[in-house]
């Protein structure tokens, strides 16, 4: 099995720059297409229950066109399975999701949800996804996920990334235990959000992380990169820190 660190390209804020003139460009769909080119191993695409960005047309045509696995984000809710139902991605990563907030917050609360997510994860497992917790790197988080039966976790960088110095140091041992500890319990550990060249190497290095999920710094250094140079310089910062 190929060991090498997978980067996932989240293509939501292409979506955001179609949409803010109601245009239908730039294509999330070509934008997924060049990241594959580029080496990405997967994409990642979040249907937000507002549709800020990512459409349900996008998710139709990543489905039918993608070369590469999708990697569908989605809230717990049953509108979301049904449409993870209808288009059985690759795998499918439950993430919290508040109308208000600007972007993802902070990890799915996999331990006090637990009775609402059982059934989900059931489901989507059933229908052949893979399914996939947002969580914060937490033991309690570790452990609901799994109670829950959830093959893979995503590991919530956030906090690493608005951190510095010892804080940040705090911050990435307790996503490097989080990882060990998942791993230790049989599931593939994944991490992301707010990852960049600058910051990427040591959550790279964590030997127990198999995939980054990496989209709004790598759509913004895209503006002045082209797409294809911002992934392959992303692939190449990856590669160097294992
Ligand atoms: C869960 C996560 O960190 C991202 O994958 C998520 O898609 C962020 O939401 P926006 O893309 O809407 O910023
Ligand atoms: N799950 C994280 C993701 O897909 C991308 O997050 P970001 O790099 O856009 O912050």
């Amino acid at each position: 099995m190929n060991d090498r660190l997978r980067l996932g390209v989240n293509i939501d804020h292409v979506a955001t720059v179609r949409n803010a003139r109601g245009a239908g460009y730039p294509d999330p769909v070509r934008a997924a297409l060049v990241a594959a080119e580029a080496g990405a191993d997967g994409i990642t695409a979040h249907l937000r229950e507002d549709r800020r960005h990512i459409t349900d047309d996008d998710i139709a045509r990543l489905s039918a066109e993608l070369t590469i696995p999708l990697n569908f984000e989605m809230a717990a809710t049953d509108e979301m399975r049904d449409i993870a139902l209808k288009y059985r991605p690759h795998a499918a990563c439950i993430v919290p999701e508040k109308r208000e907030e600007r972007t993802t917050e902070g990890g799915l609360d996999a331990a006090g949800q637990f009775a609402q997510l059982a059934p989900l994860v059931a489901d989507l497992t059933a229908a052949g996804i893979r399914v996939s917790l947002f969580i914060e790197p937490s033991a309690a988080q570790i452990d609901a996920a799994v109670r829950l039966g959830s093959p893979v976790v995503e590991l919530h960088t956030g906090r690493y990334c608005e951190l510095a110095g010892a804080d940040q140091t705090a911050e990435l041992r307790r996503i490097a235990d989080a990882a060990a500890l998942a791993a230790k319990n049989g599931i593939e550990v994944h991490a992301g959000h707010g990852l960049t060249y600058d910051n990427v190497a040591p959550i790279a290095a964590i030997p127990q992380v198999r995939e980054l999920n990496i989209g709004h710094f790598l759509i913004g250094e895209a503006i002045f990169l082209g797409l294809g140079e911002s992934v392959r310089r992303m692939r190449d910062a990856m590669d160097a820190a294992r």
